[in-house]
């Protein structure tokens, strides 16, 4: 059984369209992603996830337990970690009174461990706790009872690299121990690292549901070469290379011999590595840089349109004509 499974999951604010549509399960054990740019709909999934915010269409289920029912959610929540986007805790009591209180509350099961882990400055009051402090304390509260599910609204957001590496590695650790993740993002390169499948929400609407890896291959990334003296877009055609530019910003090189006239080529790229550098190298190649693909661009990537808005206009054109109608949405509050 799917530990979350939604079935066309609608929320609107009034007229506002939180999320619409949203059809898919997530299986026991696995790290899913769920990802989109601001605005997208990921905490109202989340929320509504939770029973925090009630569905104005389809329905969803988590951990067995319908979303609309409370009694049925708040024993299912027993078994799920939760770790909103803005935790909301007292800022008059200490971190260790925090846990003490959500010890006493759901159970305390691992909170020494994970306090080695994520340090949290215990004997302050949460309210002299910086971002990143909060955000580890977060982590522990959401920990502690050792839950079946996690669910997670941007869960690195305020931690520095070094803390979001070792936050992420434990995701991987928990994952080995069976644990399902549901984990919102706006950061690709983030989610690749753990998911073992991702969602893509685009104003509300899924666009996109794969594995982590056909999504790499199809993301590609950004490659960025300096070269000396003048080349052509056509040069650099090469398997796997797209949308080619030649030219933009350089930064001359004053140690060149041929007086530093250098061009800036970029493009994205979904090949192997070997055949680029060896393309590459077949230049005066002064500066390489290999990143990922930004969000934006794969969205150009996987649906030949510049225009988003096209995207999700063509996502919801296709939806209505699957339906064979054309439904007025019907809204209502929270
Ligand atoms: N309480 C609310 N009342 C009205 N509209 C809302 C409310 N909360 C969210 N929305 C709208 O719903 C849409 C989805 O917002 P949501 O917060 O779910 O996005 P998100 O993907 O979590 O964004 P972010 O990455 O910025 O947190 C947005 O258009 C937002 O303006």
């Amino acid at each position: 059984m799917a530990v979350i499974e939604t079935d066309g999951l609608s929320k609107y604010y009034g007229d506002v369209r939180g999320v619409e549509d949203l059809t898919f399960g997530v299986e026991e054990g696995e790290v899913f992603g769920f990802l989109g740019p601001n605005g997208a709909g990921k905490t109202t999934t989340i929320r509504t996830l939770m029973g925090f915010l009630s569905p104005t269409g389809g329905s969803a289920t988590v951990l067995g337990a319908d979303v609309r029912d409370a009694g049925a959610l708040r024993a299912a929540r027993a078994r799920i970690g939760y770790l909103p986007s803005d935790p909301g805790l007292n800022e008059n009591v200490t971190g260790r009174r925090l846990i003490e209180y959500h010890g006493a509350l759901r159970g305390d099961v691992r909170s020494d461990e994970l306090l080695e882990l994520f340090e949290p400055p215990l004997d302050r009051k949460v309210g002299e706790y910086s971002r990143g402090n909060r955000q580890m304390l977060a982590i522990v509260l959401a920990f502690m009872h050792d839950p079946d599910l996690v669910i997670m609204d941007e869960p690195t957001s305020g931690l520095d690299p070094l803390k979001q590496e070792r936050f992420l590695e434990f995701v991987r650790a928990e994952r080995e121990r069976g644990k399902t993740f549901f984990f919102s993002s706006h950061i690709l390169g983030e989610v690749r690292k753990v998911c073992d499948r991702i969602g893509i929400v685009r104003d509300g609407f899924l666009v996109e549901l794969e594995d982590v890896e056909s999504l790499i291959d199809r993301t590609g990334k950004l490659v960025r070469a300096s070269v000396g003296g003048t080349v052509t877009p056509e040069e650099f055609t090469i398997e796997g290379a797209h949308d080619v530019t030649v030219g933009g910003e350089t930064t001359p090189d004053e140690t060149a011999t041929d007086g530093g006239e250098e061009t800036l080529v970029t493009f994205t790229y979904t090949g192997a590595y070997e055949p680029l550098l060896r393309h590459l190298l077949r230049y005066d190649l002064r500066d390489l840089a290999i990143e990922e693909a930004p969000l934006e661009e794969v969205f150009m990537r996987f649906y030949g349109e510049d225009d988003a808005e096209a995207v999700v206009e063509r996502v919801e054109r296709e939806r209505r004509a699957a339906e064979g109608e054309d439904t007025e949405l019907e809204a209502a509050d929270v």
